[in-house]
């Protein structure tokens, strides 16, 4: 059964979740809940645990504790592709991109994770690999115009400027047909044009393509417009969370990112 956040199903219901590296907690029994159609902030000083709590939703990681449903069904114990082909897509705090391969080949592997054409189809030159081969290029087309890149279609990923990159990512993640998409850290060396683009096209995905969407970002410019709610992490605990002014006046938010040197520069100077 799909869990309510008020009126709103939660598409995402993290229950209690923990994973420890040794000695280290690093995700401390979290709980977390994303109502369908929002746009969630995950934000924490560095090493708070919050790309460790994407791994774990992700099946990168198996947590020691803890579940994780999506629209009410278990994802722990499935691997990372099981997880994908559930509807959760995701992208990394470091690029990877399929450097040698153009725009739109790279949005093509992401959508033939999802088609059915088989290696033997692929072998064979069967129909069913030349109709999926058709429909990951249709895909590839519409994705690259979804997100502003139609031009660089044919250009090699490493040519696209960093920002492009980055919306490539994303138009890879979006080709597999997500319910819900992860991103990690999207902001993550753009410039404030880009980032503005970014909070552009981050609300049309869930406005136009009705993707729920939670991030991890450590520009709290963009954290504190973009998100309807936002959890904090500190050392693998939740410390807060709510609407973004709440989050904003939050002590032990403060706290948190003051005990902790540089971020606390990023959440001063972006925060108030
Ligand atoms: N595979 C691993 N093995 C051991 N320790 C790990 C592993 N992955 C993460 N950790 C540790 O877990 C803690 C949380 O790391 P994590 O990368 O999740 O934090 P983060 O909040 O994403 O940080 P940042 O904002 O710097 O990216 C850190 O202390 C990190 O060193």
């Amino acid at each position: 059964m799909t869990a309510y956040q008020g009126s709103t199903p939660l598409i995402l219901d993290v229950q209690h979740l923990t994973k420890t590296f040794g000695g280290l907690t690093a995700v401390n029994d979290v709980t977390f809940g994303v109502p369908q159609g929002g746009i969630i902030s995950v934000i924490g000083p560095n090493g708070a645990g919050k790309t460790t709590f994407f791994n774990l939703i992700t099946g990168i990681y198996a947590p020691d504790r803890g579940s994780v449903r999506l629209a009410g069904r278990e994802l722990i114990g499935l691997r990372p592709d099981q997880v994908a082909a559930a509807g959760i897509a995701r992208t990394f705090q470091n690029i990877r991109l399929f450097s040698s391969m153009t725009a739109e080949e790279n949005i093509m592997v992401g959508r033939h994770s999802r088609l059915k054409a088989t290696f033997l189809d692929a072998v064979l030159h069967t129909r069913g690999f030349h109709d999926s081969e058709r429909e990951a290029r249709e895909t590839a087309r519409i994705m690259l115009d979804f997100v502003g890149l139609s031009k660089w279609r044919g250009e090699l990923a490493t040519n696209l400027p960093y920002g492009d990159q980055r919306k490539l990512e994303i138009a890879r993640a979006l080709a597999t047909t997500p319910k819900l998409i992860l991103l990690d850290e999207p902001a993550a060396g753009m410039n404030p044009r880009e980032t503005e683009d970014l909070k552009a096209l981050i609300r049309c995905i869930r406005d136009d393509l009705g993707v729920t969407v939670v991030l991890i970002e450590h520009d709290m410019r963009l954290v504190m417009t973009l998100s309807e709610n936002i959890t904090v992490l500190d050392y693998g605990t939740k410390i807060s969370e709510g609407l973004p002014h709440q989050v904003r006046n939050d002590p032990a938010v403060m706290e948190a990112y003051l005990g902790r040197g540089a971020a606390a520069g990023d959440y001063g100077k972006e925060a108030r």
